[in-house]
């Protein structure tokens, strides 16, 4: 099992002592990060892998592109005129990337998130999701393209509060269509993975912010989707708490061969991302 550590380091741009870091684990404390008390808990994200004994593991095949975005634009219908908020985006995100999108709140990252995930189309330009024209696809392709392939996750965690963590991972499951003698098997390695293996039973408002986020997680990547997007995933933690978001990112990039896009204005976690795009008035500056 792995641990990752936030570390204290001065950052580059400031004298702020505010940056984080990652490190690799010391030693194995699996059951503290399941028993310590909401907001007591050492950063941590297991490291529990995907495949039998005797598998080969998988590995991230970075040579491919999940998404490739070109000159494009968003405009709005707002009292009688259009309101542009998206004005020329280009980007590329490979395989097995963690690719950050910052700005200030208004600059256009949501907007452009739900475009990614085929949630909104673009008035102009083009996407490809896996060399699928994005763009082009009608409603209900799209709708069966981002159940089966893309995972999304959300500031607020969009759990059901009455369903306890094991059941809000199992719905998704179920609302994929996966078979349900999958269920059990993958409920619990998700959950493991998102270091919540003793607090499958818990329901969101018995956990902290940081643990329902944690199950928020497990439930995006239930169904196994090549891309998660993620708007403002840590907004509403505090830096430990987001800091151990951050730790499961990085974790299930290599055990589940996901690829993570996701927005945020806070600083401290730019740094571990594999690239940043800083969107001003709805560009990106260099
Ligand atoms: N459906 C819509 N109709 C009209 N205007 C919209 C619509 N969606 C977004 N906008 C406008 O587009 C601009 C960018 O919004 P967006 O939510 O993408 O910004 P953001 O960078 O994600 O901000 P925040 O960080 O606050 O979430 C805002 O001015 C917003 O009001």
């Amino acid at each position: 099992m792995m641990r990752w550590f936030r570390k204290t380091v001065k950052s580059e741009q400031s004298d702020d002592v505010s940056a984080i870091s990652y490190e690799p684990p010391q030693e194995d404390h699996h059951d503290q990060l399941d028993e310590a008390e909401p907001g007591q808990e050492e950063i941590a994200a297991t490291n529990v892998s995907t495949t039998e004994p005797g598998d080969i593991e998988k590995s991230v095949d970075s040579s491919e592109t999940i998404l490739s975005v070109r000159e494009v634009h968003r405009m709005f219908p707002v009292g009688g005129t259009e309101l542009h908020v998206l004005k020329g985006i280009n980007m590329e995100v490979r395989s097995g990337q963690l690719v950050m999108l910052k700005g200030r709140s208004g600059s256009g990252k949501t907007t452009l998130l739900n475009m990614l995930g085929g949630l909104d189309q673009p008035s102009k330009g083009e996407i490809l999701f896996c060399g699928q024209p994005l763009h082009q696809l009608s409603d209900d392709k799209r709708t069966i393209l981002r159940r089966d392939q893309i995972g999304f996750i959300f500031q607020a965690y969009a759990l059901l509060p009455l369903l306890s963590a094991w059941e809000n991972v199992e719905l998704s499951l179920r609302m994929a269509g996966v078979p349900s003698s999958q269920w059990k098997e993958r409920v619990t390695q998700c959950l493991e993975l998102v270091g919540l293996g003793k607090r499958m039973f818990h329901r969101p408002f018995e956990m902290s912010g940081g643990e329902q986020q944690r199950v928020a997680i497990a439930k995006a990547i239930a169904h196994r989707p090549k891309l998660l997007l993620a708007d403002e995933p840590t907004a509403n933690l505090d830096s430990q708490m987001g800091a151990q978001v951050m730790a499961v990112f990085k974790n299930i990039i290599h055990t589940e061969q996901v690829t993570i896009c996701m927005t945020t204005h806070d600083p401290t976690i730019l740094e571990v991302a594999d690239h940043v795009y800083e969107m001003v008035d709805g560009k990106f500056i260099e």
